[in-house]
């Protein structure tokens, strides 16, 4: 085939080049480069990353690939586990397409099993599953001059979540935040900036590894979530709205210690790709 389809979407603005292969086909094409010419805003179709819709049963990547398995890729090429934003995209376009029914689907990921649920009003809620808290104390993050003690949560990918005065604090977030130790973060960060406005309501900006500043973050929204939490010494089960520059989402951290995310997701456009169009 000389052509392959692909849509676009979005979770509250952080947005995704959905390329659907459900035999997997695509295994092996799908390399760094083409992901950073599809996700390059000038030259490509311009996105956060790519969402790679496999069946489960037909990817090779982990032993339970679900119902349908989401094979997610930063806009710089590198894998990551998980994207809570994604995920509800995701499962958007397996509606959309007649893929599946209206029971919650079962999607695979590399952070393993996300139960995902479509809601009456058209929002989705992904069951996001526990964080955990490797630490070391003491992390400290850097940009724009300022300094922030952080808090390292892992959502199935790592999150370092700083209290900030004001969200303008870290700058244009240009470059990646720079973080001590590096030994915390061996693998990169998605850095989150947060300010609380109410007892339950928070704002944040994120810089995501692999893709920059982006509009929203879904496993940020919850690791956010998880330090404000901590932080006003909250009891399970809590509910946090958390404003990002591309909407709000509602994160409930469940008694049973799952973080349980629900927001929008939106499919805005679709087309064909022909593989002559690829740079060299
Ligand atoms: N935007 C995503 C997270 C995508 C992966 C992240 N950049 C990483 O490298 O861990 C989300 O909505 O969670």
């Amino acid at each position: 085939m000389s052509t392959f389809p692909w849509l676009k979407g979005h979770g509250t603005e952080n947005d995704f080049v959905i390329l659907p292969d459900p035999d997997g086909s695509l295994h092996g094409e799908l390399d760094a480069d083409l992901v950073r010419f599809l996700c390059d805003r000038h030259a490509g179709l311009g996105a956060d990353g790519v969402l790679r819709v496999i069946q489960g049963d037909k990817q090779s990547y982990v032993e339970d690939g679900g119902d349908w398995f989401m094979d997610y890729r930063n806009a710089d090429g590198s894998i990551a586990e998980m994207c809570g934003n994604g995920v509800r995209v995701f499962v958007k376009y397996l509606a959309d397409a007649g893929l599946i029914d209206d029971k919650p689907v079962r999607v695979g990921t590399r952070a393993g099993i996300k139960e995902v649920s479509q809601n009456d009003d058209g929002t989705l809620t992904v069951d996001m599953g526990e964080p955990t808290l490797p630490g070391p104390a003491g992390i400290v993050v850097e940009a724009n001059g300022h300094q922030w003690p952080a808090v390292h949560v892992d959502m199935g990918n790592p999150h370092a979540v700083a209290f900030v005065d004001n969200l303008g604090e870290p700058g244009n977030l240009c470059d990646q935040p720079t973080w001590s130790p590096t030994s915390a973060f061996p693998h990169g960060v998605n850095v989150e900036f947060v300010v609380r406005r109410d007892a339950h309501d928070v704002q944040m900006r994120v810089h995501e590894r692999g893709s920059g500043e982006t509009r929203s973050c879904g496993t940020g929204t919850c690791a956010v979530t998880v330090a404000a939490a901590r932080q006003a010494r909250d009891e399970l089960p809590v509910t946090y709205r958390v404003g990002v520059p591309g909407g709000d989402v509602s994160v409930t951290w469940r008694a049973d210690n799952h973080l349980e995310l629900t927001g929008p997701a939106v499919l805005h456009a679709r087309g064909d790709f022909d593989r002559a169009w690829l740079p060299a």
